[in-house]
């Protein structure tokens, strides 16, 4: 696992961009894992900004989405589905029916979970995914106490994620849906390389479980620590309680240019 720690948010998301421009570079019909969430906007401000200067195109590539909430109706504003067009998808080249997500308004959801899980594998697997971490340290929607093994299924919210989340329903917590459908860790684990971006002092506590805590269910996100390669980009007050701060500064510093992310 490599940690980075950023001046700030803005310099996490140009590195996190540069991950998956170079990417499509040498792989343009790459298959990206898109998270949802205020900490990817970085990422995906700086990739629309590397699409207007025509360093990139996205019109090869496919996309799956993390998560998805269930029971919103197809028209709210905070379906994942609207929420990733509106952030990132519609604002780049992506082809129509090149980013998928999970249905959370379908009569049979454990139907649309295995599907889910099959067309990942059909398309060849995610090459890069990105992910926020929750407070909890959550990824997806992969609650504390979730099989380190999961695969895409229905789970419940904790209720710190809703109140976390409760500002994108006019703060009124009842509206946060109850239940999602979200990749499982075992899915994540799939894809072949992970960038988790974090910021802010909300997210100190997480990361440091993430990087430095034991593997346990209760801190899902360090199921990570299994995987091959994973890049995390901090800003400092994400970074504030990791124990080795100064070696993660250090091996920033002295990398060589041909290591890459
Ligand atoms: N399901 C999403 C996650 O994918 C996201 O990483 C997390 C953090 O969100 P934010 O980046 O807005 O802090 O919360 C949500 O619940």
């Amino acid at each position: 696992m490599e940690i980075v720690i950023c001046p700030d948010a803005t310099e996490a998301g140009r590195l996190g961009a540069n991950a998956i421009v170079a990417l499509l570079q040498r792989k343009p019909d790459a298959v990206l894992g898109l998270a949802t969430g205020s900490s990817p906007m970085a990422i995906y401000d700086e990739l629309v900004r590397r699409r207007q200067s025509g360093e990139v195109s996205f019109a090869q590539a496919r996309a799956f989405t993390l998560d998805e909430y269930v029971g919103l109706a197809s028209d709210h504003r905070e379906t994942y589905h609207n929420v990733i067009r509106r952030d990132f998808v519609d604002r780049v080249d992506f082809a129509p029916a090149a980013v998928h997500g999970p249905d959370g308004l379908a009569a049979d959801l454990p139907a649309v979970c295995h599907e889910y899980e099959e067309a990942i594998v059909t398309a060849g697997g995610v090459d890069l995914q990105i992910l926020g971490i929750g407070t909890d340290g959550h990824i997806g929607f992969n609650e504390p106490s979730s099989s380190l093994a999961s695969r895409t299924r229905i789970k419940t919210l904790a209720t710190q994620t809703r109140i976390d989340n409760a500002r994108f329903f006019g703060g009124d917590v009842d509206q946060v849906p109850t239940h999602c459908i979200t990749q499982g860790l075992g899915t994540i684990m799939d894809a072949r390389h992970v960038v988790l971006v974090a910021s802010g002092h909300g997210k100190a506590e997480a990361v440091h479980q993430l990087a430095e805590g034991p593997v346990s269910a209760m801190w899902p996100a360090t199921i990570l620590q299994h995987h091959p390669h994973v890049t995390v980009l901090l800003d400092e007050a994400a970074a504030g309680r990791v124990q080795l701060y100064s070696y993660y500064r250090e091996t920033y510093a002295a990398k060589p240019q041909w290591q890459g992310l």
